[in-house]
């Protein structure tokens, strides 16, 4: 179907929004009034300028408080209509949205509503064009979809149709299953918005918090489904009032947005591109870091062994069990010092994965290897961090691994702290692309994100949603500051998985690992929370080790501190835990800021 954005959507001047859209892939936009009003081009270059882009002109929107009113303020109302029949004629459009009347002049009365409703359509067929009549879910009287239908089908006019906006109709909870009762040819527009479920005013909650389908809780696919299951052949058009992306740069926005509306087909059923290759696990976490000093020395205390040279580039390789980290000087590093620059994700077919990518607009990254290196494919995150697809050492595709000599000094021996993989990363996203980036993961790599929370920093406040391969092999928890401050460049980690959180914060004690200490305070309400029996609340204790619970199972947790922005954290799962201890993350950032 064709695809088009409202110009609202996106931040800039209309020339610029309409470059955006273009650039994007989109076949058409509906251009907000207010676009226009504040824009220095006239509407005939506005409509030379989107046919030069090859973008349609689907709707003129929007038109406001017209329908059920006395006879003089409809008198006012029809000439009203009457400009902007005019502009839509010199612009091209010919559709006119027309919102349910807010107005304190309208009346309870659909007959009445129904008969005006009629008269503008009549006056706007003049012009050949058609009268898209939405329920905003705000609206005085009329505020449901099958409210506006009712009136739509009573007035009876050819040039007279609903818009449905799913914004409206799901956020008031309305059920969507009549829309399939709407003849498709009288649905004349379809506006999709997702939103994060949230308890507040739906008018606030519209203008501010909708965001582009799959970055919210409505189901907006299955919205679009009924719409099209219903007949309707118009285009899927974003209608995104949000303010992040008021202040983000227009042709990312677009970018994402189409993101969006691939994923969007895809799940109803009108799209088939490449399928999802879930990721399988981590091949490795790489830490972009300035010099290898106190990172060798702090993997060493946790335990690893650096097993590899990369024979081109100045790349070590550190393992312990499945468990495997780069370090690497030789790339872009920031003051801050290290910092988690890629990741490893196996996969079973990595060309699939990388068709999956290009099909869903993420940025694939040229090849930076040397002839003899294995072909590794990437493309970058919304926050930069460059995803590798891997398929380790299996015997019918090259390795990375091969890239790497054996390290000139055979490991330590049996100095293993018993980790055995890397259980999650942390990726700290910019506050701006935070809904971008589980997108993202989700549309790009298959991953579940859970649901968001928020977790009280002593200086801030964090948002955090993981996101999860459904077996739990990989789980990427995405997490951001709200806004500008401290946590502009806040701390991402390493999460290792070990069977035994006891034997390992043992030997970590005994290797010396610089371990974040956890305040006592903490054990006295862990003891008065869970009933863990006195040997194993003095173990914890005395190990730092922190605790949660959920219905599947128990997470032990513990941290090293901080370097760079980069830390490290333990952790033991047992019978099927799913979270990321965020009921104990205020401690730890507290204790972080202490021993900082
Ligand atoms: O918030 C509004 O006023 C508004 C205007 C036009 C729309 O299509 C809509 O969904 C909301
Ligand atoms: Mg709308």
């Amino acid at each position: 179907m064709r695809k088009s954005i409202a110009t609202v959507s996106l931040s800039g001047s209309l020339a610029e929004k309409l470059a955006a859209a273009a650039a994007a892939g989109f076949d058409g936009v509906e251009i907000f009034e207010n676009d226009l009003l504040a824009s220095p081009m006239s509407p005939e270059e506005v409509r030379l300028r989107a046919a030069d882009l090859g973008l349609a002109m689907e709707i003129y929107q929007p038109f406001r408080d017209f329908e059920a009113v006395p006879a003089d303020v409809l008198a006012r109302n029809l000439r009203r209509a009457e400009h902007k029949f005019r502009v839509m004629e010199r612009l091209g459009a010919n559709q006119l949205l027309v919102c349910s009347s807010v107005s304190e002049d309208t009346v309870s009365d659909d007959a009445l509503a129904a008969e005006q409703l009629h008269q503008l359509a009549d006056r706007a067929s003049a012009y050949g064009i058609r009268v898209a009549y939405e329920a905003l879910a705000w609206g005085r009287h009329v505020n449901t979809y099958d409210h506006s239908w009712r009136i739509v089908e009573q007035a009876d006019h050819p040039a007279l149709g609903v818009c449905l906006d799913s914004f409206h109709i799901l956020s008031r909870g309305s059920d969507p299953s009549g829309i399939q009762e709407i003849p498709g040819e009288k649905i004349f527009f379809l506006q999709l918005a997702d939103a994060p479920l949230m308890a507040m005013d739906v008018l606030q909650w519209s203008r501010h918090y909708r965001c582009f389908p799959g970055q919210g809780g409505l189901d907006v696919a299955g919205l679009a489904r009924r719409a099209v299951g219903a007949g309707y052949d118009g285009p899927l058009s974003l209608e995104i009032f949000n303010d992040v992306f008021r202040q983000s740069d227009a042709h990312r926005t677009a970018v994402d947005a189409m993101r969006s509306l691939i994923t969007l087909e895809e799940a109803v059923g009108l799209a088939r591109p490449p399928a999802p290759v879930v990721p399988a696990g981590f091949a490795f976490a790489e830490l972009a870091t300035p010099e290898t000093d106190r990172l060798s020395g702090l993997l060493g205390s946790l335990g690893f062994a650096r097993t590899g040279r990369h024979t081109g580039k100045p790349v070590e390789l550190w393992e312990q069990g499945h468990a495997r980290i780069l370090l690497n000087t030789g790339g872009r590093t920031r003051r801050e010092g290290p910092a988690l620059a890629a990741v490893g994700l196996e996969t079973p077919a990595p060309a699939d994965s990388v068709k999956r990518a290009e099909s869903l607009l993420a940025p694939v990254l040229p090849r930076r290897r040397a002839d003899n290196d294995a072909p590794l494919d990437a493309v970058a995150a919304p926050d930069g961090t460059e995803l590798f697809f891997c398929r380790t050492g299996h015997p019918d595709h090259p390795s990375w691994t091969a890239d790497f000599a054996p390290a000139a000094a055979p490991p330590e021996p049996a100095a293993s702290a018993g980790i055995t993989r890397i259980d999650h990363l942390a990726l700290t996203q910019p506050w701006h692309h935070f809904d971008e980036a589980s997108l993202f993961y989700r549309s790009v790599l298959g991953l579940q994100p859970d649901e968001s929370l928020e977790l009280a920093d002593p200086y801030g406040l964090i948002r955090s949603r993981a996101v999860t391969a459904p077996d739990g092999a990989v789980r990427i928890a995405l997490n951001v500051a709200p806004g500008p401050g401290e946590h502009d460049l806040p701390w991402q980690h390493v999460t290792l998985a070990t069977g035994d959180i006891v034997a390992t914060a043992r030997r970590l004690r005994d290797l010396g690992a610089p371990l974040l200490p956890i305040p006592g305070n903490y054990y006295d309400d862990l003891e008065a929370r869970y009933d863990l029996g006195p040997q194993t609340h003095r173990t914890l204790r005395s190990l730092g080790i922190l605790y949660d619970r959920d219905e599947h199972g128990e997470f032990f947790h513990l941290y090293t501190v901080t370097v760079g922005r980069v830390f490290f954290e333990i952790v033991q799962r047992t019978g099927g835990y799913r979270g990321y201890g965020a009921q104990n993350a205020f401690i730890r950032m507290a204790a972080q800021h202490a021993h900082r």
